[in-house]
């Protein structure tokens, strides 16, 4: 039995099958990525698993507990299940430290984070989250002036502040640099080593850099499973997303 079990997982927008009877088994502390062509059902994996969208049948299994169905707030604060989206979720007239504050106190307290000194513990908090998004030095500034990379990289810092034990990110380098890529790649592997991830991504030097085992999805379905080895030789995954003529 893994940790995270998809069984059958269906879900259907009027009549259409974005995801047909997916089996998946994720073990805990495991980094699984999810690849596929547009269209495929990542996005809509990830949607079911945090409460997004609900599967039209099938489960899925944390801890063998069936979350399948439940609201996205209980999945997030009950289940440990955080997310990072593609659009933004940065506040942008607070400084980058107070956005991570917000996220590590919870967005109820937002008031008082202006309101009351930073205890200790929260301030030390805070900058080991910074500096493990390697923005110690931007603490002060306001996001806008951040680069992209590195409003990402708060993103991420924010997921992390909430404590998950599961992670979900949505083409987290999009956008980004070559350089900006293969950092926020060291970030995953360094910072999120004992989180349980689940990382969609198009970028297939990215995918080699951070992948263990990958998940391969076609129209819905699981085209393939294994290594970027196994992946990378396989003549229908090729066929199917990696060629490019
Ligand atoms: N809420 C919705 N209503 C109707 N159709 C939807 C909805 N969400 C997704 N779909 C459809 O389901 C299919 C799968 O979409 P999904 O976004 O999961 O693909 P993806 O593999 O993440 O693709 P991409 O790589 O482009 O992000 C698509 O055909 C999409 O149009």
């Amino acid at each position: 039995m893994g940790y995270l079990e998809l069984k059958n997982l269906t879900v259907e927008f009027s009549g259409f099958r974005a995801v047909n009877e997916v089996n998946m088994t994720i073990e805990k502390g495991e980094l699984r990525t999810l690849i596929g062509p547009n269209g495929a059902g990542k996005t809509t994996i990830i949607d079911m698993i945090t409460g997004k969208t609900k599967p039209t049948y099938g489960s899925i299994l944390l801890d063998d507990k069936n979350i399948a169905g439940k609201d996205a707030y209980e999945i997030s604060d009950k289940f440990k299940v955080g997310r990072k989206f593609q659009g933004p979720n940065i506040f942008d007239y607070m400084t980058v430290e107070e956005n991570v504050e917000v996220a590590l106190s919870g967005y109820s307290s937002l008031l008082k984070t202006f309101t009351y000194r930073r205890k200790k513990n929260i301030q030390e908090k805070i900058d080991e989250i910074l500096e493990q998004i390697n923005l110690k030095d931007e603490k002060e500034i306001l996001p806008n002036y951040l680069s992209h990379g590195q409003r990402q990289w708060l993103e991420i810092g924010m997921v992390l502040a909430q404590n998950p034990e599961i992670i979900t990110l949505d083409e987290p380098t999009a956008g980004m640099t070559a350089d900006e890529t293969y950092k926020t790649g060291e970030l995953i592997l360094n910072v999120m080593k004992d989180k349980t991830l689940i990382v969609v991504e198009h970028d297939i030097d990215f995918v080699k850099q951070i992948s263990e085992k990958i998940t391969v999805l076609s129209q819905g379905e699981i085209l393939a499973e294994g290594s970027y080895d196994d992946i990378t030789s396989n003549p229908e995954v090729v066929r199917v997303y990696l060629k490019t003529d």
